[in-house]
């Protein structure tokens, strides 16, 4: 290997080893040794890729694509917003916080008889059930602080979450980890635990190689190796315009509560 062994087309190049079979839902591939992998990965090198749009509670912007298997992508979040409660469709993530804390929320999984969706409630003639009785909120579990460093893991079995950035001020960059990977999800009314299905989960900017050949361009690891990060780059050489493959603004889930990527 070219790259010193914790840098991010390092760490890409073994999260393809571990997962191009199948992904962290092998019983072969162990979360422990995923999570070493992200915790050895230290290196500046994503600065050039933490992509912000201030508009938006966080910007998502994909790395690399894993072949189909997994999705490597960095989130830059907005000072004092968050990401709404959702679920991950059955994926495993692990989040890595690189810059800034995050705060993350846990609830428990809502019973689905308890919680019909929006559209089962309209199906069924008595889309105004939620607000006869008590509301049925979904539960916290837990509340947590995470740092530079920390590496937290989620899974659907695990509970649903939300993530906040309760700085005031400072922007905040988490690495996801995502096997497989997923566009569509479920977020969730806190108050009642109605479930509505996402917008698609989109990206700011896309710098898979799928992307690149696509569009000729670079990846986003082959980007990595060659940019020096220690010395941002000019306007003229913002590896961000010139390689990026596709701009996809954040869209906005119909009817969501919370502007959000998801
Ligand atoms: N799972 C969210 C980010 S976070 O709130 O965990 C996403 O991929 O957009
Ligand atoms: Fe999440």
């Amino acid at each position: 290997m070219d790259a010193p062994p914790n840098t991010l087309p390092a760490l890409s190049a073994t999260l393809h080893e571990a997962l191009e079979t199948a992904g962290l839902a092998s019983p072969d591939i162990s979360i422990s040794h995923i999570t070493t992998l992200l915790q050895r990965y230290t290196a500046p090198d994503y600065h050039p890729f933490a992509h912000h749009d201030p508009s938006k509670p966080y910007t998502r912007t994909l790395l690399d694509d894993g072949n189909g298997f997994f999705n490597l992508m960095l989130l830059v979040w907005t000072p004092g917003a968050g990401s709404p409660v959702h679920d991950h469709a059955g994926s495993h993530c692990l989040m890595k916080v690189l810059d800034g804390e995050l705060a993350e929320t846990l609830y428990a999984v809502p019973d689905a008889h308890d919680h019909p969706t929006h559209d089962e409630r309209v199906d069924s003639g008595n889309e105004d059930s939620v607000d006869e009785g008590e509301p049925k909120g979904i539960r916290v579990r837990k509340n947590a602080r995470l740092a530079v460093g920390d590496v937290a893991y989620i899974h659907d079995k695990i509970g649903l979450h939300k993530i906040s950035n309760p700085s005031p001020s400072q922007r905040a960059v988490s690495l996801h980890l995502y096997t497989p990977p997923f566009e569509y999800c479920k977020t969730y009314c806190e108050r009642t635990g109605e479930a509505r299905a996402s917008g698609k989960c989109v990206f700011y900017k896309d710098f898979s190689s799928r992307a690149a050949a696509a569009a000729g361009t670079q990846s986003a690891m082959t980007a990595c190796r060659q940019v020096n990060v220690m010395r941002p780059p000019s306007p003229s050489q913002d590896i961000l315009a010139s390689s990026c493959a596709k701009e996809m603004r954040v869209t906005l889930a119909a009817g969501s509560a919370v502007a959000s990527g998801i």
